[in-house]
């Protein structure tokens, strides 16, 4: 319907491929560094090339569909690469395989909290029994679960959770019930339309004596019609600001019976006469949040990151507007420093995140080691470890999604930039698997306490907290001195506020009013200690990890800036404290703009190094090939509204109006 509009030879082509050709490093090496090594990036090429090249799996841009059908599209790809792509024995979150899949998969997508909450749950809360009988059928997909842990009423505060599990000893059935609207399950994903079972939580209850929140295996749909059973009412509960491809449900259960077995009970159990035995510390119930908090923040935040960084330094390698001599040529925006200061710390945040939650991984699987020998002595550190790290990361992504969508001026509006997807993907990580204030208070907790006690009796990576300040010698933009400044920021802050906490309840404050007047400063320790542990394993892995000069110099730079750009931004926090001084604030923010024009020219290289492929990206701005006008422009011809060259609707509401204008234009034509 459209004519082509085509220029001969596209400037901004020329002028990416002149970016690609003045980088001062080996972009493959870099790659290969990010993937955790060269057979692994093309492991990881290998599957992506899988996914891409199979016909099954191909669909039209998302941002010309509407919900239903982007819902439909999913669920008949995601059903098929379950059934035919994912390896039989399913993927281990936290696995390098699992990684590379979750890079493969289309952009849309669903089923997924079935592979990532569910069938995970079942192995941490199932008996060897239930796992042999469940854990077939899930990998199979011949059932399809949600978590169905959050009601209407209550999200984050667990054990106000009310929907009931009864113990009928009469029928050995438990029998589940939502006594009010605010008991139904709420917000699960995949529950909606898709899942014929549940996790579902619910408080326990024998012989009128409640025990708690614990899991049950719920089937909510038959097997052969797909229709809700009896008592269960389920459904979609409508559009969200994103995640339009998944059915994130409500589910209210009334006198729905399930038989005994289907408490998981690896750690507690109902004996058939209604004895309750428990067998390991309710704290594990727990486990299934610290698993997700340790292993989505890559996926789903930090890759968000890194695919927003790619579009917009793309982009702004190729947006030429405005000059910076007068009289010469328009410059790309990417060479005004503003433009860099918004975007090359996103690009040391993508870093400084993925290396750090890398360090979080080997120590949570280390955790579920012991666990399995019985020992869960890390438990209390990994939880504020994992719940803070989830928190900080989904906060510092979301706003640098944020940043770059806005770095892209009017396009970065545009769905055909890619960045709205993005941004409405990114944001609700700030609130899934625990609202983000909410994780914070857990770690001030376990940090509050720590600070009561002796170096000697705390996990190592924590006694620092009560050990004396560190002095910094040198310049404050070394790397060591990076991390000295960071953790005693984090140490004065938790002594800080614990001093709060001791003062107020030694006069007599109750603890709960204590802890509400504390709560600013708790967060915000929470953070600082979160920050010195990013930090931290970042110097390390830039310190430790085996690669030519020029990487480790990107790297170098790049685990600097994180660190400055954040003192930078917070430097008040760190005068206050005494930590730096107003000497040191000028130089850092100095060396922070001299690293940002050195990291410039590679700009571009280094987000190719993440290796994403157009169409994982859907993005006109941020295609490898910097086509972005052209691109736009076709995007825009696919729009559903430019179907016909009149749209009956625009046409039938507006014509009485156009009619009476042409008979006014008219009548002026003819007066004249
Ligand atoms: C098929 C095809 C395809 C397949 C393809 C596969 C292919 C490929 C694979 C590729 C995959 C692709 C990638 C994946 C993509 C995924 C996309 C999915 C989209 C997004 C999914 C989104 C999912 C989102 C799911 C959700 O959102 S699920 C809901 C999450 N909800 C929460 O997270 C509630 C927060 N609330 C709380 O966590 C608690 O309620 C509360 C605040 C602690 C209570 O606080 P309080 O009342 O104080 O607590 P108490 O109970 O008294 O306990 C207090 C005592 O316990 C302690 N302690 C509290 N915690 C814990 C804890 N953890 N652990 C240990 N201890 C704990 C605490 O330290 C204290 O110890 P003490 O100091 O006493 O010693
Ligand atoms: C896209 C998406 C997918 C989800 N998927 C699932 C799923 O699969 N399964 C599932 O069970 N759930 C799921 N959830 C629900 C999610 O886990 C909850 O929304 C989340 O845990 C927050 O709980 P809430 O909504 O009750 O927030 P609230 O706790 O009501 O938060 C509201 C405000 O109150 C504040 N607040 C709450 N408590 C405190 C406190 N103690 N101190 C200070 N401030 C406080 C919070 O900081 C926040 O500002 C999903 C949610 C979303 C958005």
């Amino acid at each position: 319907m459209f004519s082509t509009v085509k220029d001969d030879m596209s400037i901004e082509s020329t002028l990416i491929s002149k970016e690609r050709k003045n980088a001062k490093f080996p972009v493959e090496e870099l790659t290969n560094v990010w993937d955790g090594g060269k057979e692994e990036t093309e492991l990881r090429r290998k599957i992506v090339k899988l996914f891409e090249d199979d016909p099954v799996l191909k669909s039209p841009p998302i941002c010309t569909m509407t919900r239903e059908e982007r819902f439909t599209k999913a669920t008949r790809k995601s059903a098929y690469i379950y059934r035919n792509l994912i390896p039989n024995n399913g993927l281990h979150p936290g696995s390098r395989e699992f990684e590379h899949f979750s890079r493969a998969m289309p952009i849309e997508n669903n089923l997924l909290v079935h592979m990532i909450a569910f069938i995970p749950c079942i192995k941490s809360f199932g008996s060897q029994e239930q796992v042999a009988k469940w854990l077939p059928l899930a990998l199979n997909l011949n059932i399809i679960g949600a978590y169905a842990q959050t009601e209407l009423g209550h999200g984050s505060f667990l054990r106000g959770i009310e929907t009931e599990a009864t113990f009928d000893k009469k029928t050995q059935e438990f029998v589940i019930n939502c006594p009010k609207v605010s008991s139904m399950k709420w917000w699960p994903g995949d529950m909606g339309l898709n899942a014929n079972h549940a996790l579902v939580m619910a408080n326990l209850i024998i012989d009128g004596k409640e025990y708690g929140m614990h899991a049950f295996i719920v089937q909510i749909r038959d097997l052969s019609t797909h229709m809700p059973l009896p008592g269960v009412t389920v459904g979609d509960i409508g559009s969200k600001m994103g995640f339009e491809a998944i059915d994130n449900g409500f589910l209210y259960m009334k006198n729905v019976r399930i038989p005994r077995e289907n408490l998981l009970n690896k750690n507690s159990e109902v004996k058939p006469d209604g004895t309750y035995v428990k067998k390991a510390s309710d704290r594990l119930m727990y486990g299934s949040m610290v698993n997700l908090r340790v292993n989505l923040p890559k996926s789903q935040a930090i890759d968000v990151l890194a695919k927003a960084c790619t579009i917009a330094i793309r982009y702004s390698a190729v947006r030429r507007q405005g000059l910076l001599n007068p009289g010469g040529a328009e410059v790309a925006v990417l060479d005004y420093t503003l433009q860099q200061h918004k975007l090359i710390p996103q690009l040391a945040t993508v870093y400084a995140t993925k290396f750090a939650g890398e360090g979080i991984i080997k120590k949570h699987q280390a955790f579920l080691q012991n666990m399995a020998k019985g020992n869960i002595s890390d438990l209390a550190e990994i939880h504020a470890l994992s719940a803070s790290f989830k928190a900080s990361v989904s906060e510092q992504c979301t706003e640098g999604v944020e940043v770059c969508r806005r770095a892209c001026g009017g396009h970065g509006y545009s769905q055909a930039s890619g960045l709205p997807f993005l941004l409405c993907k990114i944001t609700p990580s700030c609130t899934y698997e625990g609202e983000n204030t909410v994780l914070y208070l857990q770690t001030a907790r376990y940090l509050v306490k720590c600070a009561s006690k002796q170096a000697a009796d705390l996990p190592e990576s924590i006694a620092f907290l009560v050990q004396p300040i560190q002095d910094m010698k040198g310049s404050i933009t070394s790397l060591d001195n990076l991390i000295i400044c960071f953790k005693n920021s984090a140490a004065l802050c938790v002594q800080g506020v614990s001093k709060k906490v001791n003062e107020m309840s030694n006069k007599g404050l109750a603890m709960h009013e204590v802890w509400n007047k504390s709560s600013v400063q708790l967060v915000k320790s929470a953070k600082m200690y979160v920050m010195q542990y990013i930090i931290g394993a970042f110097v390390s892995f830039v310190t430790e990890v085996k690669c030519s000069e020029p990487i480790k110099e990107i790297l170098q730079d790049l685990c600097c800036l994180y660190g400055l750009h954040y003192i930078n931004t917070h430097s008040g926090e760190f005068l206050k404290l005494g930590v730096l001084s107003a000497h040191h604030c000028t130089l850092a923010e100095e060396t922070e703009i001299q690293l940002l024009e050195k990291l410039r020219p590679n700009a571009v290289g280094i987000v190719d190094a993440f290796d994403f492929t157009d169409s994982s990206m859907e993005s006109c701005l941020g295609a490898y090939d910097g086509n972005v006008y052209e691109r736009l422009f076709d995007m825009a011809k696919l729009s559903p509204l430019n179907k016909e060259k009149v749209h009956q609707e625009s046409y039938r509401h507006l014509r009485p109006f156009l009619l009476e204008g042409r008979d006014i234009l008219e009548g002026v034509k003819s007066k004249n």
